[in-house]
């Protein structure tokens, strides 16, 4: 199947930072897919460049098949991280006035409906909670119908209620035939939301698939996690392979019991001890040996 987006070598350099060093992936229609990483990894970066609004120091980017041009633009909605909404307007009037900006679009009625507006469809949007603005920024996202959605930390800094809710809407969304591509900090939202990852470090992507074949991959097993004042990580010749993050360390087992006892063997307090089924939170650590929020 043709890609619907290919990113292809980018680059990005302010003066002597790179930000992007050399990203590649094709993106597939009806999917979703998650660009996660630590803050400066180089996500908004590149989400800006396939957006058309950086301009890549090297490297291209195709839609369907060609060189985006300034038609592209017309084909994308955007949902940016920090957006000043038009002063004094209130939620319906914003849409309307982002709705002139394009010749073609969706029904406000849809959108209000897709984007569930309507209990505050005429509240002033400067007083609309983190999570009812949210809602009004995808609205206007969707405004000309887009082909891809992009979607910058969305649901940063809202409450969990929030963001669930935020995450059904998107799922609806996607349910729509919508090509989504998003960046987070939060593995939940992309174990949630997306079909395909690429967890980016330093620029580069340093592993890409679905988040349930990256989980399969690396991890064979559960999780036990200790607190590092359980001196762990300095027991030399330990028979498994352990991960020290800031506060706990872990490690991967396919057998709890016989994992417990060899701690007790080597004199290793248990208390604190937890066991769970590995998650993204995890590979990232075990992948780059520091923690997703740093
Ligand atoms: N306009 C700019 N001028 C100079 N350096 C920049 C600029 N924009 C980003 N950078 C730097 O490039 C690197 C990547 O930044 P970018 O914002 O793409 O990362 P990010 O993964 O989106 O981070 P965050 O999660 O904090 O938004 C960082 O070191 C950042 O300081």
């Amino acid at each position: 199947m043709a890609s619907l987006l290919s990113v292809r070598g980018l680059e990005k350099h302010y003066g002597k930072v790179t930000a992007v060093a050399g990203v590649s992936f094709e993106l597939q229609a009806g999917t979703c897919f998650g660009l996660l990483g630590p803050n400066g990894a180089g996500k908004t970066s590149t989400l800006e460049m396939m957006e058309g609004i950086l301009k890549p120091s090297k490297g291209e980017i195709l839609f369907r098949g060609e060189p985006i041009d300034r038609r592209y633009s017309q084909h994308i909605g955007i949902q940016f991280q920090h957006t000043a909404l038009p002063d004094t307007l209130t939620v319906k009037e914003s849409l309307q006035l982002f709705q002139k900006l394009y010749p073609r679009g969706l029904p406000l009625e849809e959108i209000i409906e897709a984007c569930a507006l309507q209990d505050y469809i005429n509240r002033d949007s400067r007083k609309l909670s983190g999570g009812q603005r949210q809602r009004l920024l995808l609205g206007i996202a969707l405004i000309n119908d887009p082909d891809i959605l992009f979607l910058d930390e969305p649901t940063t800094g809202l409450d969990p209620q929030s963001r669930h809710n935020f995450w059904s809407l998107i799922r609806e969304i996607k349910k729509r035939g919508k090509t989504i591509v998003l960046t987070t900090h939060y593995m939940e939202e992309a174990e949630q939301l997306c079909d395909e990852i690429a967890i980016m470090d330093q620029g580069r992507i340093i592993v890409q698939d679905t988040p349930q074949n990256l989980l399969q991959e690396h991890f064979d097993g559960v999780l036990i996690r200790l607190p590092s004042a359980s001196g762990l990580a300095d027991i030399p010749g330990l028979p498994f392979a352990v991960t020290a993050g800031a506060e706990t360390v872990e490690f991967v087992t396919a057998n709890v019991e016989a994992a417990i006892a060899q701690l007790t063997r080597l004199h290793v307090s248990l208390e604190g001890l937890t066991v769970a089924t590995p998650n993204l939170e995890n590979l990232f650590l075990k992948l780059t040996g520091h923690s997703l929020r740093n």
